[in-house]
């Protein structure tokens, strides 16, 4: 039995996996980490655990915490040079943030032809995986609502924009969002355009922000939840 926890910038996601399927999963704020608890009193004991952190020192200790009172087998997964099959071309490996590390662990068990991994979470990541395991690296931008809410913060007029992505916006509000969604829609496609004459090559987005992308992306690739508790339990596994 395996516990994948991926805390980010804006949540925790957690899954409980029985080495075939999810048995039971959850999300929380980030900054409700301490209920997180309340989910790990329901966890089997002996199980192991494995987690990414991008959301600071004190959420991962606060994590900690919490599990060394119920779990023997705790790991934080840090990206390193090699892990189960995959090779980190970025100059300081261990830079590359985990949950990325993890999703292109658990992109690498989906699939074997090249592949753009694409996270849209707090921020959007795009990465480049090639046919041999190696990730080339990859984008990091602001997510579609940080994009939003940056133009509310910084700007007089512009209100948290709920528009219509329309090819030729004519209010404030489509011109907001479409501008939005076309940045991280055009990320996506320039980085794909790099990979799209290799054999099977394919994009896997996921993220809580992966739902306005897969409405407007013209590029051939599969919405996958949980890629990157996925790839945490990989990495449990490999352990
Ligand atoms: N119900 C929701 N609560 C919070 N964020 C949501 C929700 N639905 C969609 N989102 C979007 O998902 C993003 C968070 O996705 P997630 O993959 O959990 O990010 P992170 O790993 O950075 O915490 C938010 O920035 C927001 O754009
Ligand atoms: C890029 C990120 C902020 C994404 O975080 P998220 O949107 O998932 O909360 C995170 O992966 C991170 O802090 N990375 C470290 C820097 C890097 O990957 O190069
Ligand atoms: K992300």
């Amino acid at each position: 039995m395996n516990i994948a926890i991926d805390a980010g910038n804006s949540r925790i996601k957690w899954g409980v996996h029985d080495g075939n399927r999810w048995l039971d999963s959850g999300v929380l704020a980030t900054a409700d980490v301490a209920w997180l608890s309340e989910a790990a009193d329901e966890w089997p004991a002996a199980a192991r655990v494995a987690i990414c952190n991008v959301a600071g020192r004190e959420v991962a200790a606060s994590i900690a915490d919490l599990l060394a009172r119920r779990h023997a087998q705790v790991s934080f997964l840090h990206a390193s040079a090699e892990a189960c099959g995959i090779r980190n071309a970025y100059e300081r490996p261990w830079q590359l943030g985990a949950d990325r590390w993890a999703a292109l662990i658990g992109a690498r068990a989906l699939l074997g032809s090249t592949c753009l991994v694409v996270c849209a979470g707090t921020a959007t990541t795009i990465d480049r995986l090639d046919a041999s395991g190696l990730f080339r690296g990859g984008l990091i931008l602001p997510g579609y609502d940080l994009m939003r809410a940056a133009l509310a913060s910084n700007t007089a007029q512009l209100p948290f924009a709920e528009g219509v992505f329309r090819s030729e916006p004519r209010n404030t509000m489509d011109a907001i969002v479409s501008g939005c969604l076309q940045a991280q829609l055009g990320a996506v496609e320039r980085m794909f355009a790099a990979i799209a004459t290799e054999p099977g090559a394919c994009c896997l987005l996921t993220g809580g922000g992966a739902a306005p992308l897969a409405a407007h992306l013209r590029i051939p690739f599969q919405l996958t939840d949980n890629l990157i508790l996925s790839g945490l339990v990989r990495y449990a596994e490999s352990l």
